[in-house]
């Protein structure tokens, strides 16, 4: 009897070890040699580190933000700008359907992504879902016809396509945060020898589908330790052979891309840290702080510099459209010289512009 009981104890604290292991935070950045240089003090005595130092960690206030140009409430988004600092935040709101897309949905994300361009005060752009149990489950399959997405009117859509294509091209970081469900249930076990409480986690959030592809094409990735990514397409009949392959390809590699489309399996947010999917995986109770404080590091730089980096590194992939967005960059920057006034003055002057006097550099 006493032998028994001594086994069910012995079975129930290697259950125990196994829930609370896999329950363990995983650490910060777990692959970023960013984290070893943030926490190592030796490494942050230097100039570098004493001159830009940290970023605030105070929490941010959000006030819900409006459509300036429609007019229009959102209903199938929140869009949302953080107080006093340059973040604005868009939040798919369709939790009931895991945060599935209708095309009212992502024409709403189009019309609040345009605002976050537009408005120069915003420096940097988080999407996220709502709710814990999913970023996004892709394009809402009970609106799914022959011809893509339908909801109010009788042609169908595929207009997630010019969202990516909209994210890609805007030149303000995108950063995908996504989130994930934690929901604590406890059990106690009673033994001859103790009285154990078991907790069990129920885990998700999804990133899947066609929101797998969204967060692809976001510029960052910060996910919560317990989301889930995976692209189901084979599975429900459907396939994203435009960015969602060729960015997935140029993440993660072509084998592991094709392992990822072919078999449609999910992945954990730690495996997806090891391929090259998610820039860090944190906590769910950090993920927004975490995400914040990313959007504070680079509104301290040079939004001009992260401006074409962006392009810069689009560019190859992109072909025209890439070069396109760079040289763009390019004249941007160029109208702000003296040289190139020159030109516009002397139009204006009706007089021959003098470009003499500018360096013909080597
Ligand atoms: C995401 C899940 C793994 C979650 O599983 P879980 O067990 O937690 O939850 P349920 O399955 O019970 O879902 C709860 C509730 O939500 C509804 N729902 C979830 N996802 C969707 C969805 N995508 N569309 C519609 N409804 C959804 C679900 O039916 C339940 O409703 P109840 O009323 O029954 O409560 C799991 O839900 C899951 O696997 N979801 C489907 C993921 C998927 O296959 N997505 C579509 C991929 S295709 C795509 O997204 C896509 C879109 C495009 O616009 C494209 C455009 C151009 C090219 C390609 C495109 C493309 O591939």
């Amino acid at each position: 009897m006493a032998e028994v009981a001594a086994k069910n104890l012995d079975t129930m604290r290697r259950r125990v070890a196994s829930v609370a292991n896999h329950l363990a935070p995983v650490r910060p950045s777990a692959n970023s040699g960013a984290v070893e240089l943030s926490t190592a003090s030796s490494s942050m005595n230097n100039s570098y580190h004493r001159i830009h130092g940290e970023v605030p960690s105070h929490p941010v206030v959000w006030r819900t933000a409006r459509d300036e140009d429609s007019g229009k409430d959102f209903v199938d988004i929140i869009y949302e700008k953080a107080v006093g600092e340059g973040i604005a935040k868009i939040t798919i709101n369709r939790p009931e359907r895991r945060n599935a897309f209708r095309p009212q949905t992502v024409k709403e994300m189009i019309r609040a992504f345009d605002d976050a361009r537009d408005d120069s005060s915003i420096g940097v752009i988080i999407l996220t879902g709502k709710g814990s149990k999913a970023f996004c489950s892709g394009g809402d399959q009970a609106l799914r016809k022959a011809d893509g997405y339908v909801d109010y009117d009788n042609f169908g859509r595929l207009n997630v396509l010019d969202l990516q294509v909209q994210i890609r091209r805007l030149p303000k970081p995108v950063i995908a945060m996504v989130n994930c469900s934690l929901t604590l249930y406890s059990a106690s076990i009673s033994c001859l020898l103790d009285n154990i409480v078991v907790m069990f986690f129920q885990v998700a959030g999804y990133a899947v589908g066609g929101g797998h592809v969204l967060h692809m094409v976001c510029d960052l990735t910060i996910a919560a330790d317990n989301a889930i990514f995976g692209q189901t397409g084979p599975k429900v009949g459907s396939f994203d052979a435009g960015y969602g392959s060729s960015i997935m390809s140029r993440l993660v590699g072509p084998k592991k891309a094709r392992e990822m489309w072919f078999m449609a399996r999910f992945y954990a947010a730690a495996e997806a840290e090891k391929m090259g999917l998610v820039n860090t995986v944190v906590p769910l109770e950090n993920l927004e702080q975490e995400t914040i404080k990313w959007c504070r590091e680079m509104l301290k730089n040079s939004p001009t510099a992260l401006r074409v980096l962006k392009s810069a590194l689009n560019a190859v992939d992109d072909g025209h459209t890439g070069l396109q967005q760079l040289a763009g960059d390019a004249t941007l920057i160029f109208y702000g010289t003296e040289e190139g006034n020159e030109g516009k003055t002397a139009f204006i002057e009706r007089r021959r512009p003098n470009f003499s006097k500018f360096a013909r550099r080597p």
